[in-house]
């Protein structure tokens, strides 16, 4: 299928919101372009610094690209993108651009290749692209991927902080579930801790083969069991481990029913919360009856883990 791809030259400060807003909107996918980046800098594991393309980035702002189908795109969908982001509270909007181009189905899956490679996401894992050489450290646990379509390189924050909490919570043993899978990113890393049981679902099917497919690359096809599903609906397997890095409404739906699927002492790790729904979704964690573990904050983003505690 062909695409519509949206560029959007906007100010810092939006970042944090825009690709929530226009996943809302029906964008199907989002690339974010920070100037900041040009000037940060990565290094591998040897120390050396990836030499970043100052023409794949804005000179200043962040530079936005998403992707509608050609079913969904037309003139009504520019003006309700630029009308939510005029209408993001307390967001100053001082940079707004805003161009559209025809892409292939081939181009879009190629955008994701040029903004990603190998880094380290947490103490244990480095994610590494499957069309990338690596050569990984003795104390590394590579996690290869192609994320195709779905979302979850790694190198989001609210992926990042999840892999740090799933670092520190999955057990040998522990069985999971990983709702919203898109990559299968977490569901690899909790294998790869030993869990013994985990399962992947995620609403979008695209979703699911992408994860397979991934599973498939890092060796845990057989292991890790895949499936459509929408949050925990028709779940009624217990767990040790319920993960969720969504979007705090849709989190939000969802939480009643981790507190009943967990085993007792289980914990609910769960990203996708900007830091304006941090008090909603704590209240609703603690109203529920888990106790907050922790929680963790990067680029406007939380991850917070709570636990079903039994005395
Ligand atoms: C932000 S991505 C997270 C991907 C990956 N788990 C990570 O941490 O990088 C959210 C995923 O949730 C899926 N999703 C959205 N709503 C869902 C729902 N109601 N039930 C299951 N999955 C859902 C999306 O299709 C998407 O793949």
């Amino acid at each position: 299928m062909d695409y519509k791809e949206v560029t959007l030259l906007l100010n810092h400060e939006v970042e944090p919101f825009i690709a929530e807003l226009l996943n809302a909107l029906g964008a199907n996918g989002v690339v974010i372009e920070d100037s900041a980046e040009v000037s940060k800098g990565r290094v591998d594991s040897y120390g050396e610094i990836y030499e970043l393309n100052p023409a794949d980035y804005p000179e200043e702002g962040i530079r936005v690209k998403c992707y509608f189908s050609l079913f969904d795109f037309n003139d009504k969908l520019l003006r309700d993108i630029e009308k939510s982001v005029y209408e993001l509270r307390d967001v100053p909007i001082t940079t707004f651009n805003m161009t559209t181009a025809d892409v292939k189905d081939a181009d879009w899956e190629n955008e994701w290749k040029n903004h990603f490679h190998a880094f380290r996401a947490s103490e244990m894992f480095t994610v590494v692209p499957s069309w990338e050489e690596y050569e990984a450290a003795s104390e590394e646990t590579v996690i290869t991927l192609d994320p195709g379509m779905a979302f979850g390189t790694g190198d989001h924050a609210t992926t990042s902080m999840c892999l740090k909490l799933v670092e520190k919570y999955v057990l040998p043993g522990h069985s999971v579930i990983d709702v919203g899978t898109g990559s299968g990113i977490l569901s690899i890393a909790a294998h790869k801790l030993g869990a013994s049981k985990v399962r992947a679902i995620d609403l979008d099917k695209v979703a699911v083969r992408v994860a397979e497919e991934n599973f498939a690359i890092n060796h845990c096809a057989d292991e890790i069991e895949t499936d459509t599903g929408n949050l925990l609906v028709g779940e009624t397997e217990r767990r040790d481990i319920i993960l969720a890095n969504i979007l705090a409404h849709i989190v939000d739906l969802m939480i009643d029913d981790s507190y009943k699927l967990l085993n007792d002492n289980g914990v609910f790790i769960t990203s996708g919360i900007i830091a304006e729904k941090e008090e909603m979704i704590v209240n609703h964690l603690k109203k529920a009856g888990f106790r907050i573990l922790e929680i963790t904050r990067e680029s406007g983003w939380i991850a917070i883990a709570a636990i079903k505690e039994v005395a």
